[in-house]
């Protein structure tokens, strides 16, 4: 459905996109994640055909975003981060306004302009000035717009940023709707939010995209447990001791080592963690000494966004042209 190759974007010489590619499949909700700066916008603009990238290709349906720009852009219905919407219009007018720039008229006009006020719920306000819709209102209204057309993909910038908590439930509830009948693609920089709405994540930090899969997946993946929390009765030596002939420690921290107990971390580098515990139980009892509490550490997705998110930089590769 959509297909991004080898995307870089140069402002003058600051890297904003760098070589991000992926596919996406249609009938699937996508979220952009990323911190603010990530380049969420910056990708979303080139996929729209908002805004030229330095290098690389962008394919809607096979039709190139630059080289064939209005079939392809008949497959997207975009909602910017700032959507530029007529304030003194109502919804009614401003939709048919944007209508009749997507060429559409007559009956037909009339009929995706109620159909859009009905899936998205503005039919109450469609008379009313923009200017006095809250921001979720507005909201619904840029997304209105964005599904005239019919196009196949919907891609949405930060479509509740500024909202309060129940407008944010409201849009969350709607995005998952049009996911049943669309491609949706959605940016935001709140994880929970990515995490409980798509079936896939593609996480972008300083221009790179540094994970792409579903949200069970990646936990999965990169969740596996790597760290024991673990209370004993022996004391610091003879706990080192003990370890010693366990394989696969990368880490012993002793946290705590008072009175009877110590409380000690142990990190592996193993994905196998439950063969790694047996063995310290084994040592253990080898060693004539009592485990009171053992517990397996297990990271949650935010470790993970903060970790990948961290390690990426934007330096700049050696010989790229700036644009
Ligand atoms: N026109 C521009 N000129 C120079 N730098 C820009 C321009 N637009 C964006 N940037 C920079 O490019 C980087 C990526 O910006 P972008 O807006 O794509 O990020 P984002 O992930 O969408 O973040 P946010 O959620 O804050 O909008 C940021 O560091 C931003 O300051």
């Amino acid at each position: 459905m959509i297909s991004v190759e080898h995307l870089t974007k140069y402002y003058g010489s600051f890297l904003a996109v760098d070589d991000i590619s992926f596919e996406i499949d249609k009938g699937h909700v996508y979220g952009f994640l990323g911190p603010n700066g990530a380049g969420k916008s910056t990708t979303m603009n080139i996929m729209t055909g908002c805004l030229s990238a330095t290098s690389g290709h962008v394919r809607i349906d096979g039709h190139d975003i630059f080289d064939e720009p209005d079939k392809a852009k008949r497959q997207i219905g975009y909602l910017p981060e700032h959507p530029p919407l007529y304030m003194s219009d109502s919804p009614l007018e401003y939709l048919r306004f944007v209508g009749e720039a997507k060429g559409l008229h007559g009956t037909e006009l009339d009929r995706q302009i109620d159909e859009v006020i009905h899936k998205t719920g503005i039919a109450g306000v469609k008379n009313r000035r923009i200017s006095n819709l809250s921001k979720g209102y507005r909201q619904r209204v840029g997304i209105a717009q964005a599904l005239l057309g019919n196009p196949r993909v919907i891609i949405l910038d930060e479509p509740t940023v500024g909202l309060d908590p129940l407008q944010i439930i409201e849009i969350r509830d709607l995005i998952k709707e049009l996911g049943q009948t669309h491609t949706v693609i959605f940016s935001s920089h709140i994880l929970s939010e990515v995490q409980t709405i798509c079936d896939e994540i593609l996480m972008i930090s300083k221009g790179k995209l540094v994970a792409f899969d579903t949200p069970a997946n990646l936990e999965k993946k990169l969740l596996a447990p790597n760290e024991i929390r673990l209370t004993t009765d022996a004391n610091p030596d003879q706990l080192r001791h003990i370890l010693e002939k366990v394989p696969a420690i990368s880490r012993l921290t002793v946290e705590e080592s008072s009175g009877r107990w110590t409380v000690a971390r142990i990190n592996t580098d193993r994905r196998d963690i439950y063969e790694l515990s047996r063995a310290i139980y084994l040592a253990f009892a080898a060693g004539d000494k009592v485990i009171l509490e053992m517990a397996l550490k297990k990271g949650t997705l935010e470790d993970v966004f903060i970790e990948l998110t961290e390690s990426s930089t934007n330096e700049k590769p050696a010989g790229q042209k700036e644009a």
